[in-house]
């Protein structure tokens, strides 16, 4: 295949599995809109957690709240446990890597508070590790996935929200991810300020 030709599946690619999962994704973006919504709304705020490329997800979500998406409003409470190299080598040089987020959820994590858990194979034991230790602490999660949503997708409980791209594609799963997570944003904003 040529280079052009390559770079054309791409974008259709990306392209098709998007049109692919949008009606499906629909109702559980509106339901994890609500739930970040009520977080922030009632003093909590939002914990986001995922590993490299899930990892730039959570930090470029907290950042577009905490500062601003695409209207000028109030900053609201996200944090990214992804970004404190201090923090995040003492905990896997002490203990392992797959507690760098579930010992941050616990220390930092309220019952009011929530936390985003990205996942492409759902399988990561780091965010599986701190979906547990954000139900210990009585947080609700959003679990954002891809394939079957692994293992991420059969520990969330009643209140939870699962929103699960249903791709094979690692890169074609992330450029869905990011789409879902401007989705909340534009609908944070809009409950909060309207059009
Ligand atoms: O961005 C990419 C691939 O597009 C990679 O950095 C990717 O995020 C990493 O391999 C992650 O460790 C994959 O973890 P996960 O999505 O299965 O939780
Ligand atoms: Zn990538």
């Amino acid at each position: 295949m040529d280079i052009n030709k390559r770079i054309i599946k791409h974008f259709t690619d990306s392209a098709e599995l998007k049109l692919k999962v949008k009606d499906t994704l629909a109702a559980p973006i509106a339901a994890a809109a609500q739930l970040f919504f009520d977080c922030v709304t009632n003093d909590g705020k939002i914990l986001c957690c995922g590993n490299g490329g899930s990892a730039a997800d959570a930090q470029h979500f907290a950042a577009e709240l905490l500062n601003r998406f695409e209207i000028e409003r109030p900053g609201l409470a996200a944090v990214a446990l992804t970004t404190d190299s201090s923090v995040l080598t003492s905990i896997a040089n002490d203990y392992d890597f797959s507690l760098i987020f579930s010992k941050q959820v616990r220390a930092l994590g309220l019952p009011r508070d929530s936390l985003l858990a990205i996942s492409t194979s759902g399988h990561s034991p780091n965010v599986v590790a701190a979906i547990h230790a954000a139900h210990d602490r009585n947080m609700r999660v959003v679990a954002v996935t891809g394939r079957d949503g692994g293992e991420m997708a059969s520990i969330l409980k009643e209140g939870d929200v699962s929103i699960c791209v249903d791709g094979r594609s690692t890169a074609r799963i992330q450029e869905v991810h990011l789409l879902v997570l401007h989705c909340i944003c534009d609908i944070i904003d809009y409950q909060l300020m309207g059009e």
